[in-house]
């Protein structure tokens, strides 16, 4: 019996790929998975160790942060912030830049993060992750400001996220696929098991929450009618619709099996013209996604060319099957 390829060691000889990669990048993305390791031991004892629940504060978004919420990014900070690869941090729950501390050398790259996804699901034993994102600093050696962190999506270096479900996975990309490894709880070692994973051109599975109905616009509500009126309908055809509300779960599940996936545009509150974080969630999990063959956009533009404009920005999603996300995009162009 072999323990097969741990992702430390698929790490390094990726990294290989690289002329001139100093091992910088290899050094980070291990530490990382430190974090995800404590954290998914966190989730796994949940009630045991007082880890569920509410903390009782509110991020800069205005949401009620969760207990895991907070654990969480305190893991990845403490775990990421002696190394000296990094340029700085930010985070869904932080409302600036992470100072790093003093007399720890500035690195080149920039991490940014959402802790915990699907927080609210975290108390119903329902998966959650961490989704992650890393950037080249545009300054090397010095603290990261705010501007530096608004890249568009394009210009990530990798991307990826941690599932901590009935299995606990990291699943990610620098640029050549996604693959995925599963946490092997008698080696504490993440071992490849999803090599390549693809998202098919074409589905038969959405995954969008429904209650929102009414506050979608035209395109929206007719591509969803459209699938839901099924073999009846124009699209002469059954569809299924699967929702976990943690978006690490149901885009795990599009890498998995396909299908599409939305968090459009809605009219609720004409502040917030999505639910979804460009730099913590749709930057990330389209980075994926593109690399898997599928596609991902607002509805009017590509999700990774967006030109961000603050650390906070929230933009509509529609990602997952590529000839869906075009019928989808299509019919916003045609109004
Ligand atoms: O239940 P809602 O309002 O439709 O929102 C569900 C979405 O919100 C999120 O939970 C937001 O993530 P956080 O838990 O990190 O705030 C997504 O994972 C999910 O797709
Ligand atoms: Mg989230
Ligand atoms: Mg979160």
């Amino acid at each position: 019996m072999q323990i097969g390829t741990t992702l430390s060691q698929f790490i390094i000889e990726e990294t290989r790929l690289y002329p001139g990669a100093t091992g910088d990048f290899a050094a980070l993305l291990n530490d990382l998975t430190v974090a995800c390791k404590f954290i998914a031991a966190q989730v796994q004892r949940g009630a045991l160790v007082g880890a569920l629940g509410s903390a009782g504060t509110d991020n800069v978004q205005g949401e009620a942060q969760k207990k895991l919420d907070i654990i969480s990014n305190d893991a990845i900070l403490h775990s990421m912030d002696w190394t000296g690869h990094l340029a700085g941090m930010v985070s869904e729950e932080m409302d600036a830049p992470y100072v790093l501390p003093a007399g720890i050398p500035r690195g080149k790259y920039l991490l940014l993060f959402d802790p915990l996804d699907g927080s609210s699901n975290i108390d119903v034993g329902i998966s959650v992750g961490t989704i992650f994102s890393v950037l080249r600093a545009p300054v090397a050696g010095r603290d990261a400001v705010a501007a530096d962190f608004l890249q568009p999506g394009v210009e990530q270096v990798a991307a990826g996220y941690a599932l901590y479900g009935s299995s606990n996975m990291l699943v990610y990309s620098t640029g050549y696929g996604v693959n995925g490894f599963t946490l092997e709880p008698s080696i504490g070692e993440y071992v490849l098991t999803h090599t390549q994973m693809r998202i098919p051109e074409d589905t038969s599975e959405y995954a969008i929450n429904a209650s929102n109905h009414r506050h979608w616009q035209e395109p929206v509500r007719r591509y969803i009618d459209e699938l839901m009126a099924g073999r009846d309908g124009p699209r002469g055809r059954d569809f299924n619709m699967r929702w976990v509300g943690s978006m690490v779960a149901d885009v795990h599940r599009l890498l998995c099996r396909g299908g599409i996936f939305l968090y459009p545009f809605d009219t609720r509150d004409p502040a917030k013209p999505g639910k979804l974080r460009l730099l913590y969630e749709a930057n990330p999990m389209a980075f994926l996604v593109e690399q898997a063959g599928g596609a991902a956009s607002t509805g009017t533009q590509r999700i990774l060319e967006m030109e961000p404009q603050s650390l906070h920005q929230r933009v509509p999603v529609i990602l997952g099957a590529k000839n869906e996300v075009e019928r989808c995009v299509a019919y916003h162009r045609e109004g």
